[in-house]
């Protein structure tokens, strides 16, 4: 299993591009079953989910043809009804195919997703979107089991603006008969992306990017080429790593609305930043801030960047206080910080850091994001630090290592 290896200290300079987004590129590739042709889908990056996700695919007859980074999705020999349990595990995206096929032929089986262990997960606002549909839901052994004879639109109102729920409602109401109303809808960017994609494709959705999305079925959907938004999750990760070492580095691919909450976050720690159109330049300058941080849903601050402005934090000036309101488990990554000498006291949803000089030790990534923050650590801490259990942070970002070298940061992958 694979290492990471990092000797912190080194200040970060140049330029780094930003990825395709993970949580946009897989409910779009899962998207694309539902037409009747191929998809050419661009700028899908090369990830452990991704990988995993089009195996699923394979596996049930679709043809999923990689280069480079472009994904040509024909689902034209899709004769399968069940997701590989074994594979379905491993990433959250896989219930994607319940929607997908439920919309296509009204029978889906899948073992219940994997994904980061950051709470509990649960998937009944999904299950309840699929029966407001008129469909059965069997939920026996883990294995998840969706029927139905005529899937019909319906209003449904999610308990929670769930960014999966949302998807995979979306994803079946596309061929449903009549209208779907989603009420209290995430308006997460991926979500507009998805939308985006669908609706070249001939589907007719209204009211993306708002929490009332209204989608009125069609019969069918034309395969269509489309390029993924950049990920904004990978985009904050690799803005924080220049501000924390004095960097000076222009982060290129972003879209700066989508990293709005990060970005004024930024500004009130005091760091430089300025926007450009491709991109955002950010430069250290020595002193940061403390800050106050709640996650939210969007448009509010990502739960998805609380591990890494976390580490941010233990360089600022005083006290700081983090509130996750999205996970009720997401603080993981903070026994690994501590080893690496960081102040910081949990108490329940909330965190309390104080300025702490970190130093590099051998700590474990427990998920995607903790794996981020852990290399944020290492690359500013005295000395070297050990990262065990990096696939978890290959689900989702890609060649982290190789970018983080070309601006100089000293890091290294030894398997
Ligand atoms: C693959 C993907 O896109 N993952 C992202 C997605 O996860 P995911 O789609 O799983 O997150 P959700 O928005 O669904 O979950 C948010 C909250 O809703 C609750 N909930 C969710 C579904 C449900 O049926 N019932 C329920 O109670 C969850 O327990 C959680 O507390 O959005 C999260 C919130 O921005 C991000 O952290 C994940 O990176
Ligand atoms: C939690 C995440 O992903 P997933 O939902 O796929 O586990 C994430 O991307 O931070």
């Amino acid at each position: 299993m694979g290492k990471f290896l990092i000797t912190g200290g080194t200040p970060l300079k140049g330029e780094i591009k930003v990825s395709g987004a993970k949580n946009a590129a897989l409910p779009i590739i899962a998207a694309a079953l539902l037409a009747d042709e191929p998809s050419r889908l661009l700028d899908i990056p090369d990830l452990l989910d991704v990988k995993n996700l089009c195996y699923i695919i394979k596996k049930m007859g679709g043809h999923v043809e990689r280069n480079g980074n472009e994904l040509l999705i024909d689902p034209r020999g899709l004769n399968g009804l069940e997701a590989d349990h074994e594979i379905a595990r491993k990433l959250r995206a896989s219930y994607y195919i319940l929607g997908v096929l439920l919309a296509k032929n009204g029978w889906a089986r899948t073992s219940l997703p994997g994904g980061c262990s950051i709470g509990n997960r649960p998937i009944d606002l999904h299950l309840k979107g699929f029966k407001a549909m008129g469909s059965e839901v069997k939920l026996d052994h883990g294995i998840v089991e969706v029927k139905t004879s005529k899937l019909t639109g319906d209003r449904i109102y999610l308990d929670y603006p769930s960014v999966g729920a949302t998807i995979n409602i979306m994803l079946a109401a596309c061929k449903a008969e009549g209208q779907t109303i989603i009420e209290n809808a995430a308006r997460e960017p991926e979500i507009v992306d998805l939308a985006n994609f669908l609706t070249v494709m001939g589907a007719k959705i209204k009211g993306v990017g708002t929490d009332i999305i209204k989608i009125e079925g069609v019969k069918s959907l034309h395969g269509e080429e489309h390029r993924i938004i950049p990920d904004r999750i990978e985009a904050g990760t690799f803005m924080m790593a220049a501000a924390l070492n004095n960097g000076d580095v222009f982060v290129r691919n972003v879209l700066a609305e989508h990293v709005k909450p990060l970005i004024a976050k930024l500004h009130e720690m005091g760091v430089e930043l300025k926007e450009d159109i491709s991109g955002v330049y950010i430069k250290g300058n020595g002193r940061i801030k403390a800050v106050d941080i709640k996650t939210l849903p969007y448009p509010g601050f990502p739960t998805d960047l609380q591990s890494q402005i976390m580490v941010l934090l233990t360089q600022a000036d005083g006290t700081s206080l983090v509130i996750e309101t999205v996970w009720e488990n997401r603080f993981m990554h903070v026994d690994e910080l501590k080893r690496m000498g960081a102040d910081i006291k949990i108490d329940g949803h909330s965190a309390l850091l104080k300025p702490s000089n970190l130093t590099g030790a051998e700590v474990t990534a427990t998920d995607l994001r903790a794996g981020a923050a852990l290399i944020l650590a290492g690359l500013v801490a005295q000395g070297d630090t050990e990262i065990r259990d990096i696939y978890h942070i290959e689900r989702g970002y890609e060649n982290i290592e190789k970018k983080l070298a070309q601006l100089g940061g000293n890091i290294r992958k030894i398997n």
